[in-house]
């Protein structure tokens, strides 16, 4: 990895958390409670230590991005409207991309604390259950085929000039497209978290890149990220139990070591094989790399220079 990113600042831990000397005030009692709602398991420890230098950092590219738009303004001598700021977060199934997304967006609204901050999952761009089998794609489910690319672009498009949109929306429960939509309510600061945000469109136009302001990739090992598939695996099924409409249920009722075989191919075969040719080659498109550890604790960061 480190002769890849030869155009990246390698930021250790214990560097990166004295970059910037605390001048939030430390998180309240609610607010840490917030926080652990979204992972029990979340480290508060890395959200002072990482999550709040990258806050900061955030607000410095808000700022260049305003100034930037203003001076724009004044050379076309027109008045340009505040545009919203977006946020691309990339990385493998399962690297804990929602989880970095949600914590984000927590922080974010206690730092901006007038904006509005929206968080969607480009899931919800994966073409229907019913497309995908047409397509004979089913087993190809999030490879840059399995997701309509120009429906994700022409939201981005609206929601940078201002608009409200509905978009669709994904279960991971159903392992489909939900009938029923989601408004996304033209926000100052949108994070849009998926393992696509960095491919392109079929006519390769347009990436999904070019709408963000700040873009995030969270990396880790690829054995560390197979656990964490598997563990979630696990936690799906023991959720589907009582539910015989939830996908997962059909495994419920198998012995554990056959479950363990299927969520192992799965890995193997399709998340796998997306992360090697399809995910982990735009990391590189990413302003910010956070690294995890084993235990999901951010050991290093990169931080692109040119
Ligand atoms: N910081 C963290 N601390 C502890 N556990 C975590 C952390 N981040 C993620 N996890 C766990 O790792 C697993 C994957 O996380 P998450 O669902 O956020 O991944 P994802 O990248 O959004 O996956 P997908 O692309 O499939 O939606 C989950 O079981 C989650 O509970
Ligand atoms: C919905 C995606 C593509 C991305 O979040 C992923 O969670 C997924 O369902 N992958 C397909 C293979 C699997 O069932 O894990």
């Amino acid at each position: 990895m480190e002769t890849e990113l030869i155009n990246y600042e390698k930021i250790t831990r214990r560097i990166w958390q004295n970059l910037y000397k605390k001048s939030l005030p430390a998180l309240t009692e609610k607010e840490l409670d917030n926080i652990k709602s979204i992972n029990d398991e979340i480290s508060l420890q890395d959200v002072n230590d990482v999550y709040l230098p990258l806050v900061q950092l955030i607000r410095i590219y808000k700022k260049t991005m305003r100034d930037l738009n203003f001076s724009k303004g004044l050379f076309l001598q027109k008045i340009t409207e505040n545009q919203p700021f977006i946020i691309g977060i990339s990385g493998s199934v399962a690297v804990g991309k929602s989880t970095t997304a949600r914590l984000l967006q927590l922080l974010l609204s206690r730092t901006f604390k007038t904006s509005t901050v929206a968080l969607v999952t480009t899931d919800g761009f994966l073409y229907p259950k019913e497309t995908l089998s047409e397509r004979g794609i089913l087993d190809r489910k999030g490879f840059p085929e399995s997701y309509d690319m120009e429906s994700l672009i022409s939201f981005l498009l609206a929601i940078k000039s201002g608009k409200d949109v509905s978009i669709p929306v994904y279960s991971h429960e159903t392992y489909d497209i939900l009938p029923e939509k989601e408004l996304v309510n033209a926000p100052d600061i949108l994070i849009v978290e998926g393992i696509n945000v960095f491919q392109s469109g079929a006519n390769k136009q347009l990436y999904i890149n070019d709408f963000f302001d700040f873009s995030i990739y969270v990396d880790a090992k690829e054995q560390n990220i197979e656990r964490w598939y598997l563990e979630r695996f696990k936690t799906f099924l023991d959720l589907a139990k009582q539910n015989p409409s939830n996908y997962y249920h059909q495994f419920t009722s198998l012995p554990a070591d056959e479950t363990l075989k299927i969520a192992r191919d799965t890995w193997k075969k399709v998340n796998l094989v997306n992360l090697r040719d399809y995910i982990e080659p735009t990391r590189s498109r990413a302003e910010v790399i956070l690294h995890k550890d084993k235990t999901h604790k951010i050991d290093k960061i990169y931080l692109k220079k040119y």
